[in-house]
C-alpha cells in the first residue's frame, strides 16, 4: 500500500487540553484540573506543561498534508493520549505507523472535515480519555477502539457498541508486569522497604533492626480476590514463596489449574478475608466491585493482615481504609491504584505511615508497553480485516 512521504515524516502530537469543548472532554478531568499534559499516568505525577520535554505537541500540519493523509489508503487511527518520554512516544508511533495513518487529536480537531471519514480506529494508550457520543458521532467510519490495558472501566462499552464499534483490550500483555507489581507491593509492605529506604538515606537516624520488624511472606496465606490471568500469575509467583493460596472469583478455576498453583477456592469472600495474611485485589472495576472492600470487609481481616490493591482504586472504600489503617484494624496497605489518581496532596491516606502508594505503575515496563501496543494493534487489525478478534470486550 502507498504511504505519502509527507505523512511518514509527521510526528504524533499529544493531546492538548483546553483547545475546544471536544478536546476538553477528551482530557481526563483530574489531569485537566492539575493543568498537566495528558501524557499517561506516570507522567501525570511528574510532568508539568512547562517542563514537559515532549515538544512534539507544538507541531502542526498543513491543509495540503491533511488532504494527502485523507486520500491515502492506510486506515486512519486516532491517537488518544499517546504520551510519555524517553522514546516511548516514538517507539509506539513507529509500531502503529506500519499499519495505520496516525492522526492525533490536535490534527483531528484542526482538520475535522478531511479527517473524520478517514478514521477507522481509535487507539487509547494511557490515561482515561472520555469517549462520548459527540466524538463517536463525529467518526462515521469508526470500527474499533483499541484500549491498551485490560481495564476498560473508563469506556462505556454498551454505548460504544450502539454505534457498531467494537472495543478491545490487552489482557495478555499486562499480566506479567501487573502480577510483578502485586508481588513487589506485597514484599515491600511486608518488609517495610519504603520506611527502611527513608532511614537509610537519613544517616542521622538511629536504626535498629528491631525497630523495623516486618512480617514474612514465606509460608504466609495469600488471599487473591479476582483470579483472572493476572491473579493466576500472582498465584504462580506466590507458590515459589511456599504461600498458602486462597482465591475468590466469580467462577471456580478447573481442578487442574488449581492444583498447578496449589490454590484453594473460597466461595465466600468473607472466608478468605478472615484467613489471609495478605489480601490482594485483582478484580475489574464494575458496579458489582465498586467499594467491594469497605468497613465490614476490613473488619473481617486479621489485625496482622495487609491489603494490596492492583486493580482500580474505587474497589476499596478509601474512607473506610483510612479509618482501618489509623485504628490498626489491619496492619498495612499497599496500593498501586487510588481514586483519584494522583491523590490530592492533603489526602489522609498520604499522612499514614502504614501504607505504600505507587502511581499506577502496573504496566510501566519497557516490555509491557510494547506488548500492549502490539496486542492492541493485532486486535484492531482483526476488526478491520473481519477476522476473529483476539481480545474483544463485549457489552454487558
Ligand atoms: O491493564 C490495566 O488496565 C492496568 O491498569 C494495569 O495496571
Amino acid at each position: 500500500m502507498l504511504r505519502s512521504k509527507a505523512f511518514s515524516l509527521l510526528k504524533p502530537i499529544p493531546l492538548m487540553s483546553g483547545q475546544s469543548n471536544l478536546a476538553y472532554k477528551l482530557t481526563h478531568p483530574a489531569i485537566a484540573s492539575h493543568g498537566l499534559h495528558c501524557h499517561g499516568r506516570i507522567a501525570n505525577y511528574r510532568q508539568r506543561c512547562k517542563t514537559c520535554p515532549c515538544n512534539a505537541g507544538r507541531r502542526t500540519i498543513s491543509a495540503a498534508q491533511a488532504k494527502v493523509m485523507a486520500e491515502t489508503e492506510l486506515p486512519g487511527i486516532l491517537i488518544l493520549d499517546i504520551g510519555g518520554t524517553h522514546g516511548v512516544l516514538e517507539n509506539l508511533a513507529a509500531l502503529l505507523k506500519k499499519h495505520f495513518h496516525l492522526i492525533t487529536m490536535k490534527e483531528f480537531l484542526e482538520h475535522k472535515k478531511e479527517m473524520s471519514k478517514k478514521i477507522q480506529s481509535v487507539f487509547v494508550f494511557e490515561g482515561r480519555p472520555t469517549i462520548d457520543r459527540e466524538l463517536l458521532e463525529s467518526l462515521p467510519n469508526l470500527k474499533v477502539i483499541g484500549n491498551s490495558g485490560v481495564g476498560v472501566d473508563h469506556l462505556d462499552v454498551k454505548m460504544i457498541s450502539e454505534f457498531g464499534v467494537k472495543v478491545t483490550n490487552t489482557p495478555h500483555a499486562v499480566a506479567d508486569s501487573t502480577a510483578d507489581i502485586g508481588m513487589a507491593l506485597m514484599l515491600a509492605s511486608a518488609r517495610r522497604l519504603v520506611e527502611g529506604c527513608q532511614v537509610a538515606v537519613s544517616p542521622d537516624t538511629k536504626c535498629f533492626a528491631v525497630d523495623w520488624l516486618g512480617v514474612e511472606v514465606t509460608r504466609a496465606t495469600l488471599g487473591i480476590i479476582g483470579m483472572g490471568s493476572i491473579g493466576y500469575k500472582v498465584a504462580q509467583r506466590a507458590r515459589a514463596f511456599d504461600m498458602r493460596i486462597l482465591y475468590h472469583n466469580r467462577h471456580q478455576r478447573s481442578q487442574e489449574e488449581e492444583e498447578a498453583v496449589g490454590a484453594h477456592y473460597c466461595e465466600k469472600m468473607e472466608d478468605l478475608l478472615q484467613q489471609a495474611d495478605f489480601v490482594m485485589l485483582i478484580v475489574n472495576l464494575t458496579p458489582e466491585t465498586h467499594k467491594l472492600i469497605g468497613k465490614k470487609e476490613l473488619g473481617l481481616m486479621k489485625p496482622t493482615a495487609t491489603l494490596i490493591n492492583i486493580s482500580r482504586g474505587a474497589v476499596i472504600d478509601q474512607d473506610a481504609l483510612v479509618e482501618a489503617l489509623s485504628n490498626k484494624v489491619i496492619r498495612a496497605a499497599a496500593l498501586d491504584v487510588t481514586y483519584p489518581e494522583p491523590l490530592p496532596r492533603d489526602h489522609p491516606l498520604l499522612k499514614l505511615n502504614n501504607i505504600i502508594i505507587t502511581p499506577h505503575i502496573g504496566t510501566a515496563t519497557v516490555q509491557a508497553i510494547r506488548m500492549m501496543a502490539e496486542e492492541a494493534i493485532a486486535n484492531m487489525l482483526a476488526v478491520l480485516n473481519g477476522q476473529p478478534i483476539p481480545s474483544e470486550v463485549c457489552p454487558k
